[in-house]
């Protein structure tokens, strides 16, 4: 997978060179490009936005920097995009950011993000990229940020992680929280290490049992606890197999 992101402060993409994403990218299962808008800026100031048509406060991103650096982008071209990129806006008012969203963004070989700083870019960018190219404008959460690039870290490392070969275990994929299956839409349970006691705090003994039915139940109650605790309206959602009341006779 290709990864393009266009912002006016490159370094703050400078977490995608560590841990899972880093990996990745040492490993040759991800190709992240990260661009600075102002090296399309013709003025000594190296200007990227400006005031609002109709009034407001604020400042909006200019079309031409954009549209300079996101032609540059997609004239460099990619093997395995052979369609170009999908865009993803990180945006307030985008689609919910979801497991489901990140395993759909996984599936498409080249994404290029554009985060927006100010009051956001100017609507004609969208709009002339939404001719070509699959644009998805995404929100991770409904609070104010200010800007997209935080967004751009949660963004690739929630579709990173899915990407085959990135997790050392494959099957770390099934037991996630939002994961597909049985799992779905429940929050994972807590969870222990060694040592067995520690500071007067135990290990629930199901845990210890050996007996990985029971201890799968287990697991699975939890997750509707926590679930129904913190997420009640996920619980609607749940696939049924998390309710299996023969499951608990085992
Ligand atoms: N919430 C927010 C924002 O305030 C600015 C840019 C992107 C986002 N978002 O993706 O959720």
């Amino acid at each position: 997978m290709r990864l393009d992101v266009v912002t006016i402060f490159p370094e703050y993409l400078d977490p995608l060179n560590v841990s899972l994403v880093g990996k990745a990218r040492a490993h040759g299962r991800l190709d992240v490009h990260v661009h600075d808008l102002r090296a399309w800026t013709h003025d000594r100031h190296n200007t990227v936005d400006d005031t609002p048509y109709g009034g407001g406060p604020g400042m909006v991103m200019k079309t031409e920097p954009w549209g300079e650096a996101l032609d540059t982008v997609l004239a460099d071209g990619y093997e395995d995009g052979a369609h170009g990129p999908v865009l993803v806006v990180p945006t307030p008012s985008g689609r919910p950011f979801t497991q489901e969203l990140a395993a759909e963004l996984s599936t498409h070989p080249w994404l290029l993000f554009t985060p927006a700083r100010y009051e956001g870019i100017d609507r004609r960018v969208t709009e002339e990229y939404a001719r070509r190219l699959p644009v998805y404008e995404v929100s991770i959460g409904d609070y104010v940020l200010a800007g997209g690039e935080a967004a751009v870290l949660v963004i690739t490392e929630a579709v990173a992680r899915l990407l085959p070969g990135v997790l050392g275990n494959a099957e770390s994929h099934r037991d996630d929280s939002f994961a597909p299956g049985a799992m779905a839409n429940l929050l994972e349970g807590p969870v222990y290490t060694k040592p067995p006691r520690w500071r007067g705090h135990g290990i629930p003994e199901v845990l210890l049992s050996g007996h990985h039915g029971k201890i799968a139940r287990w697991r699975r109650d939890e997750a509707l606890r926590r679930t129904t605790a913190h997420r009640p309206d996920l619980i609607e959602r749940c696939a049924p197999a998390a309710f299996d009341k023969k499951d608990r006779e085992m």
